[in-house]
């Protein structure tokens, strides 16, 4: 699975934007959900994300909770038909507790972490989850560095729940994608490598296959 970021497009044209990426091969949108205090960026929020569903009825929508009270926005996010809420932890006393609001109000849950944060931490909470995201950037930025040493964590992860969903965020492309899909990542956030690219449809598509060949082998 495919999502492109759209935090480094031109979010004056986001729609067609996210439109163009999913005629172009694209299985899902990951909406970078900034808050300028979890993180130190601002991008946007339920609103903006309610306008995009309304002209955009059927894609699969994953808002990357970048934020400090995750809490806050499951019932608006909710409203504005996102498919899967996926938030960091780090700020969160009670997990199981957030991930029930998710459930409830009809969402999927993902739980994310940066990179400085163990994947241990998320170990217990794998019941209450449909997928983990692993931070392979410092969160707030698009067009960072891919941080290899998070791979590990994504080998663990896959070797300890071979049907969980695990998800990399940052940094990712076609120079970076194959050490990914060896760890066992198989959901793949990827922006600047695929807004910037020439040939976007052909990057999606040889993401993808990177993905599959990596399955494939261990089948
Ligand atoms: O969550 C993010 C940053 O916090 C973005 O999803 C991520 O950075 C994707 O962009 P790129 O592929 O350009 O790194
Ligand atoms: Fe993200």
């Amino acid at each position: 699975m495919i999502g492109p970021s759209i935090l480094n497009a031109d979010l004056a044209q986001l729609c067609d934007e996210s439109q163009r990426l999913l005629d172009l091969g694209a299985d899902y949108l990951h909406l970078d959900v900034m808050d300028g205090h979890f993180v130190p960026n601002l991008t946007f929020g339920h609103p903006v994300v309610k306008c995009l569903r309304n002209k955009i009825p059927k894609a699969f929508f994953e808002t990357h909770m970048m934020v400090s009270k995750p809490e806050q926005w499951i019932e608006p996010m909710a409203e504005a038909k996102v498919d899967q809420y996926t938030f960091h932890v780090e700020p969160v006393q009670d997990v199981p507790e957030i991930c029930r609001k998710i459930k409830e109000a009809g969402m999927k849950v993902g739980l994310a972490i940066k990179p400085g944060t163990s994947v241990d931490v998320v170990k217990d909470y794998l019941d209450f989850a449909d997928l983990v995201l692993i931070m392979t950037v410092e969160p707030g930025f698009g067009g960072q560095k891919f941080m290899a040493d998070m791979m590990p964590k994504v080998a663990w992860l896959r070797e300890n729940y071979p049907d969980l969903n695990i998800e990399v965020d940052g940094g990712v492309g076609p120079s970076t994608i194959d050490q990914c899909s060896k760890a066992g990542a198989n959901w793949i956030v990827s922006g600047t490598a695929v807004i910037k690219a020439d040939d976007p449809k052909s990057v999606i598509s040889s993401l993808k296959k990177s993905v599959q060949t990596a399955i494939d082998l261990k089948n």
